[in-house]
């Protein structure tokens, strides 16, 4: 098991964000965190990656997260936060390289193993092109996806995205969950939180669905993506069709209460 996550709570000023979750992710395996605004999609992938206090047991590779160095975390798990504005005038090829940070002794410089990572990491997120600019004089979607490489080039057991497909135009969308597919193999898993039901439904093996800081359900995404849990969790009429190329989901209208 990759990430063993069991009765996770979080409290938050008084008021209790998440509520005693368990879940797991195996190898091999892209989780989909789906869950209205609110939901805790977010407070749980900060918890997993050690960002926000929690009560509960995170275990990633059979180590108790808890009891991890910072560097030792950055080894097992990349996290790709929500916010992605580039602040700072870097290039893209160096910002990237900053995912290889945890393997490299300071002030040393980067060898052939590094380098192979961040080529690779470009190449899934389709910014080989960009690698010479200014990282922060690009667009909102190239940032995006600088960002998601230099998590990417960070090669850990365990990617935790984000939304990174928000903001992203259709094709890099289909990208991006093409690349997800493609780290998550025997040795890796990816849990990305996604608002975009098609994509989670088309590209996830399993969908963990959170509704007001608890577990609503979680299986696969034909099981738990239905007409009746999405009008109860999302407020929303969902139409819903099974395509050669998978399901394709699109809410029509909220549901009246
Ligand atoms: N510091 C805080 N103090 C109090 N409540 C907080 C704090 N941070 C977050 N929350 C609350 O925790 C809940 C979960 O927030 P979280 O960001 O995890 O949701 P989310 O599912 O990621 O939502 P979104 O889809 O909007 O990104 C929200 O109700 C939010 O208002």
């Amino acid at each position: 098991m990759i990430l063993d996550i069991r009765k996770l709570s979080v409290t938050l000023s008084r008021h209790k964000v998440l509520d005693d979750i368990s879940l797991d992710i195996a190898a091999g395996e892209v989780i989909g965190l789906l869950g209205p605004n609110g939901a805790g999609k977010s407070t749980l992938m900060r918890a997993a990656a050690q960002l926000q206090d929690y009560d509960g047991t995170i275990v990633v590779e059979g180590r108790n997260a808890a009891s991890l160095s910072a560097n030792a975390m950055a080894r097992l798990i990349a996290y790709l936060p929500q916010t992605r504005t580039i602040g700072w005038r870097i290039t893209v090829r160096d910002l990237v390289g900053l995912g290889r940070l945890p393997f490299r002794s300071y002030g040393t410089s980067l060898n052939q193993g590094d380098r192979e990572a961040i080529d690779m990491a470009l190449r899934l997120t389709d910014t080989t092109h960009l690698a010479d600019r200014i990282a922060s004089e690009l667009s909102g979607g190239e940032q995006a996806r600088v960002l998601t490489a230099r998590a990417v080039a960070q090669t850990t057991p365990l990617l935790v995205a984000d939304e990174p497909a928000s903001g992203l135009d259709p094709a890099h969308q289909i990208l991006l969950m093409q690349a997800l597919r493609r780290l998550a193999t025997q040795k890796r898993a990816v849990l990305v939180s996604l608002h975009d039901l098609t994509l989670a439904a088309r590209w996830c093996d399993r969908i963990v669905l959170l509704d007001q800081g608890r577990l609503a359900a979680q299986g696969r995404p034909a099981e738990i993506l239905t007409r009746e849990r999405l009008a109860s969790v999302y407020g929303i009429q969902t139409h819903i069709e099974q395509t050669e190329s998978g399901l394709i989901l699109s809410p029509t209208g909220l549901v009246e209460r």
